[in-house]
């Protein structure tokens, strides 16, 4: 479904991205490991067109998609759940989840604001508030609920737990792990790895920009001292 074979970005002169390869598969769930400043949130940036690739390239159910526009990456069907959140903060909950809402014919059960309230009842409860007023792990439901929104191949989200209380952390991974049953693919960055060990299919590490490790759970497992200095846990 994606695949990034020999990836390559930076900001400006500096180039972050060297050589990154990673592949999701349908209804898998892969992680991207590592340590701060190793590149997990530019390659997620270079995937979205955001930071365009200079190098190497991005498909995605088929198709080359580095080049397009950060829009004609979405529209392909890859939901960002980006680092810090992001929700328009005067906006309600309902208006968050509808404003990014789009209608996409291939969803053989589209996302709906029921099906969003359904997944996290707390947004539900706080429809009319503006976003502002909800606590930090409202906002991930929210950010979350808005990506599904848009009905994606290819759910993909960037430190979605971080900061967040552990009772908070746990609900989103069963979340998660919920989407997961469903069939969602999903492409998470995140430093809990006991969580991610549970609910991921495969894991990909990356160091200074590039990709030195990928494995399934159990592969993991059998090089779990290796894996772990690299990610620093
Ligand atoms: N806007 C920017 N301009 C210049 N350099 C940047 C910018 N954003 C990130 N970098 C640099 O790119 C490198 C990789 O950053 P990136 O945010 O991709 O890492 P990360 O693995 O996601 O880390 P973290 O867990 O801290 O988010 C770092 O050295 C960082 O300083």
């Amino acid at each position: 479904m994606l695949r990034v074979e020999g990836l390559q970005a930076g900001y400006g002169a500096a180039q972050v991205l060297f050589d990154v390869n990673l592949a999701v598969g349908p209804g898998e769930v892969v992680t991207l490991l590592g340590r701060n400043g190793m590149g997990k949130t530019t390659t997620v940036r270079a995937i979205m067109g955001l930071n365009p690739p200079r190098g190497g390239r991005v498909d995605f159910r088929g198709k080359l998609v580095s080049g397009l526009p950060p829009e004609g990456v979405a529209r392909r069907g890859i939901g960002l759940v980006p680092e810090g959140r992001q929700v328009f903060p005067t906006l309600t909950v309902r208006e968050n989840l509808v404003a990014t809402a789009a209608d996409r014919e291939r969803a053989a059960n589209p996302w709906t604001l029921a099906r969003v309230f359904a997944l996290f009842p707390r947004l539900k409860e706080r429809a009319g508030q503006s976003a502002r007023t909800l606590s930090g792990g409202e906002q991930q439901m929210l950010a979350i609920g808005r990506a599904l929104m848009t009905n994606p191949h290819l759910l993909i989200l960037d430190e979605a737990t971080e900061g967040l209380a552990p009772v908070i952390r746990a609900e989103i991974w069963s979340t998660l792990a919920a989407l997961k049953a469903e069939g969602q693919a999903i492409l998470i960055i995140d430093k809990t790895l006991a969580a991610l060990r549970r609910l991921a299919d495969r894991h990909t590490v990356l160091e200074k920009g590039r990709t030195v490790w990928s494995g399934s759970g159990a592969e993991l497992d059998r090089d779990s001292e290796r894996v772990r200095a690299w990610i620093g846990v």
